[in-house]
């Protein structure tokens, strides 16, 4: 039987700007149903990587293939769930609308109408988050969970393989986190996941795998213990480094890429 590919491949990967070395020799696969948190300190890399993936930089060193082929020209393969999202309140735009941009097609006239059938599968993908209520409501209306909910129901709309998610609960209380990660457990279900995160208790509950990132990377393939997992994460301060090194050591590491 032939085995499948990843849907990501990073090999060797380094990158540099203004003399700073901020990633350095990342390997990562990214396989089909995979539900990969990559944890680390503020400023180990997390948001560069991810834009190295969706080719918004390019690496200084080693390759990323999508699907075999270079970043940017994948497609519609990755849909994004950026970090910060600068909502104009005073822009007029409904959900219905903001879920809309994610299905223009960047190569159409910026005045192409938007056919029927767009419109409906940008409301049956709101209807999938359960905020099909929210279709007319501005967006500066809802509430930030609401609000991620319209982002990923963007990221959704053009049907991609995989979601990449940049810290997405920033905003949201803790109810609304739980089910906001139960959301992403119910997309898991048919979509691959790759999400930076900075909650550790989250992590060891939904995502399958972690990847432990401060400019050079170990990727876990399991938890094996989460409670083991969890008492490695807290036995040294985030604040000082994250704890890469310490969780490397562990028993339960299955493979480990630096
Ligand atoms: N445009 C840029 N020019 C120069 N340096 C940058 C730029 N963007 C990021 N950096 C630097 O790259 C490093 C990694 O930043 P990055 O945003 O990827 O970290 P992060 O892990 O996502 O952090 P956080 O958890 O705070 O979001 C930081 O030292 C940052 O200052």
């Amino acid at each position: 039987m032939t085995a499948v590919p990843p849907i990501v491949t990073i090999a060797d990967l380094c990158y540099s700007t203004g003399g700073q070395d901020i990633l350095h020799n990342i390997n990562l696969d990214v396989f089909r149903g995979d539900f990969i948190s990559i944890i680390g300190p503020n400023g180990g890399g997390k948001t560069t990587l991810l834009k190295l993936i969706l080719g918004l930089l390019k690496p200084s060193k080693g390759t990323i293939r999508i699907n075999g082929r270079p970043p940017g020209t994948h497609g519609t393969c990755i849909g994004y769930v950026p970090q910060h999202v600068n909502h104009n309140l005073r822009f007029p735009a409904t959900a219905l609308d903001v879920v809309l941009m994610g299905a223009h097609d960047p190569r159409a006239s910026r005045w192409a109408r938007t056919s029927g059938q767009t419109k409906d599968t940008a409301r049956e993908t709101l209807a999938k988050l359960g905020v099909a209520d929210c279709a007319g409501r501005k967006i500066a209306a809802l509430s930030g969970g609401q609000r991620q909910r319209i982002l990923i129901a963007r990221a959704l709309v053009s049907r991609p393989e995989m979601l990449v998610l940049d810290e997405p609960t920033a905003s949201i209380d803790t109810k609304g986190q739980t089910e906001f990660y139960e959301l992403l457990k119910e997309l898991n279900k048919e979509l691959t996941i790759l999400m930076v995160s900075h909650d550790l208790l989250i992590v060891s509950s939904y995502a399958k795998s972690i990847a432990c990132l401060n400019r050079c990377m170990h990727y876990h393939q399991s938890f094996g213990s989460s409670r083991e997992v969890l008492d490695a994460f807290y036995s040294c301060s985030v604040d000082e480094i994250c704890p890469v090194g310490v969780i490397a050591q562990q028993p339960w590491t299955i493979r480990k890429m630096e």
